[in-house]
């Protein structure tokens, strides 16, 4: 598992690029039949995928990396596929999971499996996984299920649905929040107005974007901000202290996940577009 460290707005001010895209960006997700795992010590999240194609993934790692016996001992773990459809086993249950359906999984759950039903079309599964110390059912749940909004204006170039997964109002977790944003056709930016909430980190995983396409990401203090340039299935990590915000050549899906004090989704700061530097 890849380490990240956390970091200080200060010292950010100073990196290059190589250096901004060596503590935030996650360029690899997904590779055929691995598991890709990267631990950041902003609130210990851990961001990663899963992609079976001719054989089953499962989810593991060097056990003393997380102090554990087993990977959920003292984890929860939101899953949502992006591929084609897959199945993921819990302790023997086994889940069906579509494209853009999502599993929650609760600590202390021992075995967990990821499968593909159609090799040709491989099942993606995006993972985030926060430290919990309290159980939650593991649910499957849906976009049709979900509390979803529809945010933005084509004048503004971002009309979006905000899909709200596991939060305070929707599946539950110890910290854990999940959902997905889609952009309509024709509109590129994502979360402008920016917002920060330094009682939680957030990464987002961006996709549907076209090869030839790129998502110019924004981070950095309000009054100091860096671009990262993003492409198609490709995480970025925001520390607390962070905007996150983007803007693609085309329009593109993505996912956010948040852990911290609170699971409130509407808990945030925000940033009016006159403050940014
Ligand atoms: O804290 C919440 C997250 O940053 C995202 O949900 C924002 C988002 O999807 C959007 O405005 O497009
Ligand atoms: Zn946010």
């Amino acid at each position: 598992m890849e380490r990240r460290y956390a970091s200080h707005p200060n010292e950010v001010k100073k990196f290059d690029t190589e250096r901004l895209r060596e503590e935030f960006h996650i360029p690899t997700i997904f590779a055929p039949d691995e598991l890709k795992l990267v631990l950041t010590h902003e609130d210990r999240m851990i961001v990663g995928g899963a992609q079976p194609v001719t054989k089953e993934v499962i989810l593991t790692t060097d056990m003393k990396e997380l102090g554990v016996t087993y990977f959920l001992e003292r984890r929860e773990m939101g899953i949502i596929n992006i591929g084609g459809k897959g199945t993921v086993v819990v302790d023997g249950t086994e889940y069906e999971i579509d494209t853009k359906e999502c599993l929650y999984v609760g600590q202390g759950s021992k075995d967990v499996i990821f499968k593909s039903v159609d090799a040709a079309k491989p099942a993606k599964f995006y993972l985030n996984s926060a430290p919990a110390h309290q159980s939650f059912p593991t649910t499957k749940t849906t976009l049709a299920e979900s509390e979803s909004g529809e945010l933005g204006d084509i004048k503004n170039s971002n009309e979006r649905t905000i899909h709200r997964l596991i939060h305070a109002n929707g599946v539950q977790s110890a910290q854990l929040v999940m959902g997905m944003t889609q952009l309509k056709p024709g509109n590129m930016w994502n979360t402008m107005p920016a917002h920060t909430h330094p009682r939680r980190m957030e990464a987002y995983m961006y996709f549907d974007l076209p090869d030839d396409s790129v998502v110019i990401h924004l981070m950095g203090e309000p009054s100091e901000t860096r671009h990262i340039v993003m492409r198609n299935e490709q995480a970025v990590i925001s520390p607390s202290w962070s905007i996150h915000s983007g803007v693609g050549t085309s329009n593109y899906t993505f996912i956010w996940s948040m852990a911290g004090d609170n699971k409130r989704y509407d808990d945030m700061d925000p940033v009016s577009i006159k403050e940014l530097q």
